[in-house]
């Protein structure tokens, strides 16, 4: 399968009932590196991580993958806020993906088996219904299920929100080694310590717009628009 990347957003915007949730939006993402989503509580974070991943239909302009749309949209995964469980054990919801896909049940198993070891629900939270894990574990499963499809694009919103320090910190160490075997990571958050630690370059939201896109470093040095600026001060921006 030919690389997704690098993909070209034009003019791309996103509309429910008259409000234009998303843009415009003009950007081009290459293929590598984690990319940091932040803004004020509503100024579209989500949305615009859901636009680029194509589950919210464009009310105008484009979005244009390195490949075939479909075949660009086979190569991610999005890791929701709120994850899903399904009414089945640790190792089954892990292994959920591989049998949509047609995997055989105990070929998926055995590979869900080593994503759950990887995130620390491995031994006997492998039969443990998926509904009784804590937040930190359903946002463990969330990741192992996303990743054991091996994405070449990841999109996370907000996956360590009112997490603790420990589940953030592994949570983190995940991502920094996936990042770091070549899969490129679109994260949102309102976290600015951890966009400091995990970003390469920072997307900075406001009011469905992107008012600024910068490398992490010159971003977080000095950011150039006002907003920015107010917003990285702790300061209320609306
Ligand atoms: N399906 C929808 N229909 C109508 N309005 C929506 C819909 N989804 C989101 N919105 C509105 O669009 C705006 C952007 O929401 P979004 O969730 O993308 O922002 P966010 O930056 O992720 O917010 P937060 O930081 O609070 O998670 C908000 O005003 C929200 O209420």
């Amino acid at each position: 399968m030919s690389d997704l990347f690098p993909v070209s957003v034009r003019n791309a915007s996103v509309r429910r009932r008259g409000k234009v949730l998303v843009g415009p939006v003009d950007l081009q993402l290459g293929g590598q590196g984690t990319s940091i989503v932040i803004g004020p509580n509503g100024a579209g974070k989500t949305s615009l991580l859901k636009m680029l991943h194509g589950i919210l239909r464009l009310g105008g302009g484009q979005i244009s993958w390195a490949c075939p749309t479909e075949q660009a949209q086979r190569q991610q995964a999005f890791v929701f806020q709120t994850p899903v469980m399904m009414r089945r054990s640790v190792v089954e919801n892990i292994a959920y993906p591989l049998r949509l896909n047609k995997v055989a049940r105990q070929e998926a198993l055995a590979e869900a088996t080593i994503w759950a070891e990887r995130i620390g629900l491995g031994g006997d939270a492998l039969q443990r219904p998926a509904v009784l894990l804590s937040g930190g574990e359903r946002q463990k499963l969330a990741l192992a299920r996303a990743l054991i499809r091996k994405p070449r694009l990841l999109f996370l919103d907000e996956p360590c929100a009112s997490l603790d320090g420990r589940a953030t910190r592994e949570i983190e160490e995940i991502l920094t080694e996936v990042a770091a075997s070549g899969t490129r990571l679109i994260m949102s958050t309102h976290n600015m310590g951890q966009a400091q630690r995990l970003a390469d370059e920072v997307l900075f939201v406001l009011h469905g717009k992107v008012a600024e896109f910068s490398p992490a470093e010159a971003f977080f040095a000095g950011p150039q628009t006002d907003q920015a600026r107010a917003f990285l001060n702790g300061d209320i921006v609306e």
